[in-house]
């Protein structure tokens, strides 16, 4: 079939991937702040602070503060609306102190979930409508890449093929949109943790969810070069009685990505989707160590697992600015290092971080 109707110019390709291969160029990864207001709310529960949205902007500020050296472990910050319109204590727009620091901005698109009727409480994501408008609005406002998460579970009947071809599909949409106004997608189709399944069935549903994500990114006309995908690791469910090692999950996780993603896409930023900040570093390592071919970047795009020990250094006290940046920062250079396949497990990390960090159905 003749290309006769290109969906993007080459000048336009050309912007995407350069934006894509710099979030992910020498070890750098994402952190992922775009928790929503109600996401957030239940972070600052567990430190005891009120969400309100001052404290959801001071921990925000902490963070983007951090010293320059940030940058070198950190390639983009995705952002919740809220926090990409967000000014510091001196009234610099945080968008503009990543940029500064070379650091690209993404932001969230999208809206929650909606029930797919007729399912086994499985769901579909929303916020198509008037993407365009608002992708077209963002990028003015200076984000570079978006984010749409969707949500897969394992259980009886799950997923089902409805689940996987609509997600697909509503990821694929998604991303043809954002391409068209400048914004590298990041696709994420997150298989949650939630069920006591092994290993080896969560890797045959990844594979099919991945399988069929990527059908759908072609038949969309999606330029994968300027893409970045957001994927779970391959681990058994939280209530699984089997313990596997990072070695093995590494191994399950590349061997489903070098099945079904292809070559042409330039990283592949995982969420840490509830595993504690240390498994979440020593996977990463694992699978940046793995005996497999892996023609992508192999990096994160980490929530809980980078915020998780800031977050209780903090304890909504701005005396504990340095300590909040000091857990962050230690995080950030440890999944750098993981990102090259380097990192070395000191043994002396904090209790905060080798705590779970699982919610059951984290569906939003
Ligand atoms: O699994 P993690 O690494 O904590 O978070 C992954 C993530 O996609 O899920 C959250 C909820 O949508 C987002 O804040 C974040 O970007």
């Amino acid at each position: 079939m003749a290309h006769r109707f290109p969906a993007l110019t080459p000048e336009q390709k050309k912007e995407l991937s350069d934006i894509a291969q710099r979030i992910v160029a020498n070890g750098k990864g994402i952190l992922a702040a775009d928790e929503s207001v109600g996401t957030m709310g239940n972070r600052l529960q567990r430190i005891k602070v009120e969400n309100t949205e001052e404290n959801r902007r001071q921990f925000r500020e902490i963070l983007f503060t951090s010293d320059n050296s940030m940058s070198q472990s950190i390639g983009g910050v995705i952002l919740f609306h809220e926090t990409l319109y967000q000014k510091d204590g001196q009234g610099k727009l945080f968008k503009n102190i990543l940029k500064e620091k070379g650091i690209v901005v993404g932001i969230k698109l999208d809206q929650g979930a909606a029930p797919l009727a007729g399912t086994n409480k499985e769901s579909t994501i929303q916020g198509l409508d008037g993407l365009s408008e608002r992708c077209a609005q963002y990028k003015k406002d200076g984000a570079d890449f978006g984010k749409w998460r969707a949500v897969l579970r394992i259980a009886d009947q799950c997923p089902s093929s409805l689940a996987i071809q609509e997600n697909a599909n509503a990821l694929a949409r998604y991303a043809s949109i954002c391409q068209q106004n400048g914004l590298v997608p990041i696709v994420e189709p997150e298989v949650i943790p939630d069920g006591d399944h092994d290993l080896e069935h969560c890797q045959y549903v990844t594979e099919k969810v991945l399988a069929t994500v990527y059908k759908a990114l072609n038949d969309h006309h999606v330029y994968l070069e300027g893409t970045l995908l957001k994927p779970n690791m391959v681990t058994a469910g939280h209530a699984c009685t089997k313990k596997y090692s990072p070695e093995q999950v590494a191994m399950a996780t590349v061997t489903a990505l070098h099945r079904t993603v292809p070559a042409a896409v330039p990283g592949i930023c995982f969420l840490s989707g509830g595993m504690s900040e240390e498994d979440a570093t020593l996977n990463l390592n694992a699978i940046n160590l793995c005996p497999l071919p892996k023609p992508w970047k192999l990096s994160f795009s980490y929530g809980r697992a980078l915020q998780a020990s800031a977050l209780a250094a903090w304890g909504g006290k701005a005396a504990n600015k340095k300590a909040t940046q000091d857990a962050f920062m230690k995080r950030a250079l440890a999944n750098c290092q993981a990102a090259k396949g380097q990192y070395v497990h000191s043994g002396s990390s904090g209790s905060a971080s080798t705590q779970s960090l699982f919610t059951a159905s984290y569906t939003y």
